[in-house]
């Protein structure tokens, strides 16, 4: 089997441009564009992820007792995902605010013992903190890519969060319709930070929302102007009305941005356009 060939069905228990803290211009954790932007080779070190002790209040409040299980994987981000493609080396020092604090606070909008699908996944962002600052979650990181769905295997094994975290290799609409032989899946709460715009977005991931679940689509500064663009797609998918949340407020500066969409109706995919008819009413086919 090849690193390709990973799949979801291999694991056990359970990567655009993300928007960070800057309500201005949004984070990115694309390694490519960092490296090509900087010209940069550098040599990732688990120092890379430290706390800084400003931060250190917010991430207490936000992570709790898990604080040293958010250390870990801020560590393996930023060496791990630095060598292997999945962090760009500049976003290793600001891993906690553009990225650990910045998910974490969405936990404030999720029900306990919410099942959650976090779709276009990454490297584990939200999902994977979600899942670190809360227990009773059961979480779902949907990821199609493979060096990203083996980085996220091998980071929820070495946190011990198998239990409570399952890897779905695939495309939500994948996830959402089953495919291969799997079983399709739905939760309480399907979440998103830079996968695509929120037509496309609700798109495929209403679909996978309980009837009353929610999308909580991370967007920073864009959020009122995607509202305002794909509002009506929205609605024909079964989404109320969307509002623009801010999660941490007091605690993170700036708080996070979180576009919030119930599925209030079930509506299936588009119907194939009906067959022509021969005169006489029937079908040419018979
Ligand atoms: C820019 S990355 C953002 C990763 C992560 N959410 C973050 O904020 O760092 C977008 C991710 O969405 C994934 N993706 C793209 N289309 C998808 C789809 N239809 N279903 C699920 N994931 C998808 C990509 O493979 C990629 O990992």
């Amino acid at each position: 089997m090849t690193h390709d060939d990973i799949t979801a069905d291999t694991v056990s228990g359970p990567g655009g441009k993300p928007p960070g803290p800057s309500a201005v211009r949004p984070a990115t954790v694309d390694a490519d564009a960092d490296a090509e932007s900087t010209g940069r080779d550098t040599a990732p070190s688990p120092a890379d992820a430290a706390l800084p002790p400003e931060l250190a209040p917010a991430a207490l409040a936000l992570f709790g007792d898990r604080l040293d299980l958010a250390a870990a994987y801020a560590e393996l981000l930023a060496t791990d995902g630095v060598v292997r493609g999945l962090i760009g080396p500049r976003e290793a020092p600001r891993i906690w605010d553009r990225h650990l604090l910045n998910c974490a606070a969405v936990a404030e909008r999720i029900p306990s013992g919410a099942t959650v699908l976090d779709v276009g996944s990454g490297a584990g962002l939200p999902g994977l903190v979600l899942a670190i600052a809360r227990p009773d979650l059961t979480v779902t990181l949907i990821e199609p890519l493979a060096r990203r769905t083996s980085f996220l295997i091998e980071v929820v094994e070495r946190l011990g969060l198998a239990r409570s975290v399952r890897v779905f290799r695939g495309r939500a609409d994948e996830a959402a319709s089953g495919s291969s032989g799997r079983e399709p899946i739905s939760g309480d709460v399907v979440t998103a930070r830079a996968v695509a715009p929120l037509d496309r977005l609700a798109g495929w991931s209403l679909p996978l929302a309980v009837r009353g679940g929610r999308l909580l689509a991370l967007k920073g500064s864009s959020a009122a102007a995607e509202i305002e663009e794909h509002a009506e797609v929205v609605a024909r998918l079964g989404g109320g009305e969307p509002t623009v949340q801010l999660c941490g407020v007091g605690v993170i500066d700036p708080p996070t941005t979180v576009v919030e969409i119930v599925r209030e109706r079930m509506v299936g995919p588009a119907r194939p356009a009906a067959k022509k008819r021969a005169r006489g009413g029937r079908s040419r086919r018979g």
